[in-house]
C-alpha cells in the first residue's frame, strides 16, 4: 500500500487536523453517557431540577461542539482525500505517459482507464471515511467498553459473549473481501473494454448490423460484472445482520443482568442507563466498522492494481540518459542520414523474428519506400526509429549515432511522425497542427497545410483554421485527417520523416502535389507504400518479404534484381490498365 498512499504525506497537517477533530466527536460521544448518568442518578433519582439544569446545558453544549468539530472534520477530510486523488492520477497519468511500448503491450488500456478513474475513487473514498470513521469507530467502540467496565464491571463482562465470533467474522469478510473485490475491478476492466472496442468501430457495427451482437457482448460482461459485485457485496448483506444479532445478544444479556443487579441493589438505576448507552454505541460502532472493513478490501484490491503502473521502473519506463553518458561524436557529417546494421527484432512476450538482419542506409534528403505485403514488418522497422522498440540485436544509426546513445527528446524532435491510423485531438485545425511544435506560427502552420494539400480545403470550413474537429467538431474525410496528420509532421520541420501508409487515401493528383512540395525540403523521408507509382518517385526502394530485405535499390534496379517487385509491377499495372 506504500507507494498509493505516500501521496497522502503532502497532506498530513490538514490530516492531522482532521485526526485532531475526529478525537474530539470521539471525547465528547464518550463522555455523553456519563453525563446522562450524572443526570439520572444526581437529578430525576432525588428530584434536583438544579442538577438536571446544569448537567443538561452541559450535554447540548457539548453536542454543539461535537457538530462543529465533525462539520470542520468532513472539510478537512475532503479536502485532504481529494487532493491525495488528484496527485495519484497525475502521478500514475504521468508514469503511463513515460512507459515504454513495449509496458504499454502488457496492460490493456481498459485496465489503465479502470485504474484512472474508478480505481483511484475507491482509495479516496476509504481515505476520506478513514478520516471520518475508521479511526473512530474501533475506537470509540474499545474506549465506550472500556467505560462501560470501570462504571460496572460484572454487568460489562456480558458485553463480551459475543466478541471472539465478532473478530473471527470480520477476519473472514476481510479477506474474501480482497479477492472477491479485486475480481469486481477486473470485471470492470472488461466492462470498459467492450464499451471503449464498441464506441470505436460505431461504424462497423452498424454496417455489419452486429448491434444486437455487441448489445448481448456488453450483457455477457456486464452481467459478470454485476455477478461478482453481487457475490462480494453479500458477504457484507450476511454479515452486517449476523453481526447486529451477536451484538444485540449481548446487549439483552447486559440488560437482563443490569435488572437483577439494580433491583438487588449492587447497581444504581443510572450505571445501567450509561452501559446501556455504551453498549449501544459499541454495536453501532462496530457495525460502521464493518462496513469499512468492506470498502478497506475494496480499496486494497484497488491500490494494488495501481501499485502494479506505479512501480513500472527500469526497463519499463522510456529513461533520458544523462549528459555524460551520452557520445560527444561528430555528427554534423552524418547529420540527415540513417544507417540499419544487421537489425533483427522479436516483439516484448513473443518469439516470432519480426524483422531479421535489415540493413541498409540512406542520405540526407534521401527519400526510401519501404514496400512488402501486409505483415512483413514495414510498420515495425519504422518503430524502431524512434526508439519505440529497441532491436533485438544490430544497431541503428541517425546522423551517425546510434539511436541508443541519444537522448530520447533529440532523437524524436528530429523525426516527424505520421502514423498509419491518423490521429486527430478534439480542438480547432490549428491547434491540431501545432500540436507537435506549440510555438509554431501561423505562417508555419499555412505554409504546412499548404505542403500537405490541405490549405485550400481548410479555407472553405466555416471558421478556416479556428474550425474544430473531432468530438463536436466537423467531421473530416479519411484523405482530409491524412493530410492534416502529414501537416502536423511538416510543421516541426523534422530532419527526417516518416510516413507508414499515411497517402493511401490520397488521389493521384493530391498525391503527386505533396510528393512536388514536398521535394523542395532537403528532408530525409520513409514512406510505406503500397503503391510502384509514389515507389517510383522515391531515391530508394526497400522490398520486404517476411521481415527480411527481399530487395534494395532504385525502382530501375529493382525490376532487374527481384522478380517479386516484378510481379507487384506487373499486378498494378494490369489494375491501372482494367481500370483504364
Ligand atoms: N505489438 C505487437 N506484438 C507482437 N507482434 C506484433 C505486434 N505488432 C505487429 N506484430 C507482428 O509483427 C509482424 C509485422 O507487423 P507490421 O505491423 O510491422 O507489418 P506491416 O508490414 O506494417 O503490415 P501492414 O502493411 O499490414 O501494416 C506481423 O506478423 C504482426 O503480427
Amino acid at each position: 500500500m506504500k507507494t498509493v498512499y505516500s501521496y497522502v504525506k503532502p497532506y498530513w497537517l490538514p490530516a492531522l487536523f482532521a485526526f485532531i477533530l475526529m478525537l474530539t466527536e470521539l471525547f465528547i460521544e464518550l463522555v455523553q453517557p456519563l453525563i446522562i448518568a450524572k443526570i439520572i442518578d444526581d437529578g430525576i433519582v432525588v428530584n434536583d431540577i438544579e442538577a438536571i439544569k446544569n448537567w443538561g446545558i452541559v450535554l447540548v453544549f457539548l453536542a454543539i461542539v461535537a457538530l462543529i468539530a465533525g462539520i470542520i472534520n468532513s472539510y478537512f477530510a475532503a479536502h485532504v482525500a481529494h487532493s491525495f486523488g488528484f496527485d495519484l492520477r497525475n502521478a500514475l497519468f504521468s508514469k503511463i505517459q513515460a512507459f515504454t511500448m513495449a509496458t504499454y503491450l502488457k496492460f490493456p488500456t481498459s485496465g489503465l482507464i479502470t485504474r484512472l478513474t474508478n480505481d483511484v475513487t475507491q482509495v479516496q473514498n476509504v481515505l476520506f471515511m478513514s478520516l471520518r470513521i475508521l479511526v473512530r469507530a474501533p475506537l470509540s467502540a474499545s474506549l465506550s467498553l472500556v467505560m462501560a467496565f470501570i462504571i460496572n464491571p460484572k454487568i460489562a463482562l456480558f458485553l463480551l459473549i459475543g466478541a471472539p465470533i465478532v473478530v473471527g467474522f470480520l477476519y473472514f469478510m476481510v479477506k474474501k473481501g480482497i479477492t472477491y473485490f479485486a475480481q469486481v475491478q477486473w470485471r470492470l476492466d472488461r466492462v470498459n473494454r467492450v464499451l471503449q472496442e464498441c464506441l470505436q468501430a460505431i461504424r462497423l457495427v452498424k454496417a455489419y448490423m452486429r448491434n444486437e451482437y455487441e448489445s448481448s457482448r456488453f450483457q455477457q460482461v456486464a452481467n459478470s460484472l454485476k455477478l461478482d459485485t453481487t457475490r462480494a457485496l453479500r458477504i457484507m448483506e450476511f454479515i452486517m445482520p449476523a453481526l447486529l444479532l451477536i451484538m444485540n445478544l449481548s446487549l439483552l444479556a447486559v440488560i437482563w443482568f443490569g435488572s437483577i443487579e439494580v433491583s438487588t441493589g449492587n447497581a444504581q438505576v443510572g450505571e445501567l442507563v450509561a452501559i446501556i448507552n455504551y453498549a449501544m454505541r459499541v454495536t453501532g460502532n462496530f457495525s460502521m466498522f464493518a462496513f469499512i472493513i468492506i470498502a478497506i478490501a475494496r480499496a486494497k484490491a484497488s491500490s494494488d492494481r495501481m501499485k502494479e503502473v506505479l512501480l513500472v521502473d527500469g526497463n519499463g519506463l522510456e529513461v533520458e540518459k544523462s549528459e555524460s553518458e551520452l557520445k560527444n561524436d561528430n555528427l554534423i557529417e552524418e547529420i540527415g542520414t540513417v544507417r540499419f546494421e544487421k537489425v533483427s527484432f522479436t516483439y516484448p512476450n513473443t518469439e516470432l523474428l519480426v524483422l531479421s538482419d535489415i540493413s541498409f542506409e540512406i542520405k540526407q534528403g534521401e527519400k526510401l519506400a519501404i514496400m512488402g505485403e501486409t505483415g512483413s514488418g514495414k510498420t515495425t522497422l519504422l518503430n524502431l526509429l524512434p526508439r519505440f522498440y529497441e532491436p533485438t540485436s544490430g544497431k541503428i544509426f541517425v546522423n551517425g549515432r546510434n539511436v541508443l546513445d541519444w537522448q530520447l527528446e533529440e532523437l524524436r524532435a528530429m523525426i516527424g511522425f505520421v502514423p498509419q491510423k491518423s490521429l486527430l485531438f478534439t480542438g480547432s485545425i490549428q491547434e491540431n497542427l501545432k500540436w507537435g511544435k506549440q510555438d509554431a506560427i501561423f505562417s508555419e502552420v499555412r505554409l504546412a497545410a499548404e505542403q500537405a494539400q490541405i490549405h485550400e480545403t481548410v479555407e472553405t470550413f466555416p471558421n478556416k483554421y479556428d474550425t474544430r474537429v473531432g468530438q463536436k467538431g466537423v467531421n473530416l474525410s479519411g484523405g482530409q485527417k491524412q493530410r492534416l496528420s502529414i501537416a502536423r509532421a511538416l510543421v516541426r520541420k523534422s530532419r527526417i520523416l516518416v510516413l507508414d501508409d499515411s497517402t493511401s487515401a490520397l488521389d493521384v493528383k493530391t498525391e503527386a502535389a505533396l510528393w512536388d512540395a514536398l521535394e523542395e525540403e532537403n528532408t530525409t523521408m520513409f514512406v510505406v507504400t503500397q503503391k510502384v507509382r509514389t515507389a517510383k518517385t522515391m531515391d530508394k526502394i526497400l522490398l520486404l518479404h517476411d521481415g527480411k530485405v527481399e530487395a534494395y535499390g532504385t525502382h530501375d534496379e529493382l525490376l532487374q534484381i527481384s522478380e517479386r517487385y516484378r510481379q507487384i509491377v506487373e499486378s498494378q499495372q494490369e489494375q491501372v490498365g482494367e481500370e483504364g
